[in-house]
């Protein structure tokens, strides 16, 4: 007799359960949280790619598994995928949602608590009118901490040439890597041609997440982000406190800043270059589900 093969994307569901999981979105970046902590299931990139998939799959630009804290005082712990099946260390509109799910599930309660991501423990508030505040970490501008190659010492503008066009840039790690490019009208900047060309220049070792912003004033700025693992989406976390962080620390902007994105927009407060930025911005449940496949 003929033996049918499991699917590979199912075969990490272990005990033949279903896989269950929440979809969310924080101002539109869509992702699915999936529970690790029974030890029953597993993900890896092949299952993260399927669930991922905006037409056979759930759809997201992340999956963010839920685990067991790694630091004292932390109630749960997170991973990070992108939809491509990579892993990424940061997530701000990400740690909104998984904040938002541990109350939710009971594992965290009141209106301050710790999470770890996979670079540090963020302190979470949740804010009277719901939205929740997430310490993202102190921004680090060392190229190596980008990380970026082929330069020693951390700029506010960095300027490359590639095929004739020249790009002007600032460079940030949020735990994960940013180039932020200031540009004169966000609707029509070069998102999708820019976006991954910058990611595949060897500068980034490591590939980068391509930020294009507006300032408006200093109080506000519009920003698109193409995102490595995910392309485009309609709001990155650490990408607008990566803007926000270049733009400070030229003076362009003032300490506390709204960024508007295609999807909503976030509060980012970072009140001097030693203490951690802070993002504030909504979080949603959106559905339920079992994955099948
Ligand atoms: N959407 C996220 C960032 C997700 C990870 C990123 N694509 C990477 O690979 O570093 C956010 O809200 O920060």
């Amino acid at each position: 007799m003929a033996e049918v093969a499991a699917s590979p994307a199912a075969s990490a569901v272990r005990d033949s359960r279903a896989l269950r999981f929440s979809k969310m979105h924080g101002a539109g970046n869509d992702v699915v949280v999936v529970d690790l902590r029974d030890g029953l299931v597993s993900l890896d990139a092949m299952l993260c790619r399927a669930l991922g998939d905006r037409h056979t799959g759930v759809g997201c630009d992340q999956i963010l598994t839920i685990e067991p804290p790694r630091s004292a005082n932390a109630v749960a712990s997170y991973r990070i995928w992108n939809s491509d099946g990579s892993l990424a260390r940061q997530c701000g509109n990400g740690a909104r949602c998984v904040a938002a799910w541990l109350l939710r599930d009971g594992t965290a309660s009141g209106d301050a608590f710790d999470v770890d991501s996979p670079v540090d423990t963020h302190h979470v508030t949740r804010l009277a009118d719901g939205r929740f505040r997430i310490a993202m970490g102190v921004p680090r501008f060392a190229p190596a901490d980008v990380p970026m190659s082929g330069f020693e010492h951390a700029q506010d503008e960095y300027v490359l040439s590639h095929d004739d066009r020249a790009f002007a840039f600032g460079a940030v790690s949020m735990g994960n890597p940013h180039a932020v490019l200031e540009v004169a009208d966000v609707a029509s900047a070069p998102v999708e041609t820019a976006g991954p060309l910058l990611q595949s220049l060897p500068v980034f070792p490591d590939s980068a997440n391509i930020g294009f912003a507006q300032v408006e004033s200093r109080q506000r700025v519009r920003l698109r982000v193409y995102e490595r693992g995910a392309g485009e989406t309609l709001a990155c976390g650490s990408g607008a406190c990566a803007a926000a962080a270049v733009l400070m620390k030229r003076g362009r902007v003032d300490r506390d800043v709204t960024i508007a994105l295609p999807g909503g927009e976030l509060q980012i407060a970072w009140p001097d270059d030693d203490a951690p930025i802070t993002m504030a911005g909504p979080a949603a449940f959106v559905f339920e589900g079992e994955w099948l496949a």
